[in-house]
């Protein structure tokens, strides 16, 4: 069974069609990512494949657990780094060893008993990666986790997440706004554009293509989005 199976998923606010209409299907441990003009409905959608959203036309099957990683790692600054990790699990004090072993996956587990004031935003985006692994996602949504991260770190954290892919392999849908992560990332890159997925490009192994590879694709992914490359030189 595949992982996701959405038919003719509608979704309005008031008098607003956000989603129209839309399938998608996402096969189990395959890496997709959602591309689409700010407001295009992105994050709804992901809304929705979590269960956060049920006000919803169409058919939503998701197989399995689901875990969400925002853009803003929601903490709660008065509980210990570990602790958020495995907050809302219900989790006795024993799960200190669980949570330890999830910021070890992103490289935090020193930072355990710390609060979370004292980390950094690429460390708190880590921590909220974490928080997504300790449930043992059959899904992982990201809704552009690494969208407030420098450079350098965003490079360190797509390494991360490629790896904690391969390892654990989830399946996982990921917003972002960048197409180069997408195409470095992903098995599979949607375009979402009124209410639908209007395009998609299979992309396939071995990573890292060649380069005049991703720039063709790159080029035919902007155009999906109606953007000429001048825009986003
Ligand atoms: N709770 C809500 N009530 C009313 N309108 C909403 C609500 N949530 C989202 N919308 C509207 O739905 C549309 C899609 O929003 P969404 O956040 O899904 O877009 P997005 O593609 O994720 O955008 P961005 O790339 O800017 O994050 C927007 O026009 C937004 O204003």
């Amino acid at each position: 069974m595949a992982s996701v199976r959405v038919t003719g998923l509608s979704k309005r606010f008031g008098d607003r069609t956000v989603l129209n209409g839309l399938d998608l299907t996402i096969a189990r441990g395959e890496f997709v990512a959602l591309l689409g003009r700010s407001g295009s409905g992105k994050s709804t959608l992901l809304r929705v494949l979590a269960g956060l959203d049920r006000d919803v036309e169409g058919g939503v099957e998701v197989d399995g657990t689901v875990s969400v990683a925002f853009q803003q790692p929601r903490l709660l600054p008065w509980r210990r780094v570990w602790r958020n990790v495995v907050l809302g699990l219900h989790a006795p004090d024993a799960d200190r060893a669980r949570a330890v072993r999830a910021l070890d996956e992103v490289r935090l587990a020193e930072h355990a008993d710390d609060w979370p004031r004292t980390l950094s935003g690429g460390e708190a985006q880590r921590l909220s990666l974490a928080r997504a692994l300790v449930r043992e996602p059959d899904l992982l949504l990201l809704d552009e986790p690494f969208g407030a991260l420098d450079a350098l770190t965003r490079l360190t954290m797509h390494r991360l997440v490629e790896d904690l892919w391969r390892r654990h392999s989830p399946s996982v849908l990921l917003v972002t706004h960048d197409v180069d992560e997408a195409l470095l990332l992903a098995d599979r890159v949607l375009v979402l554009d009124d209410g639908r997925i209007v395009a998609e490009h299979l992309l396939g192994h071995p990573r890292p293509r060649r380069l005049a590879e991703h720039f063709d694709i790159r080029a035919r992914v902007l155009t999906d989005l109606g953007v000429s490359e001048d825009a986003f030189a």
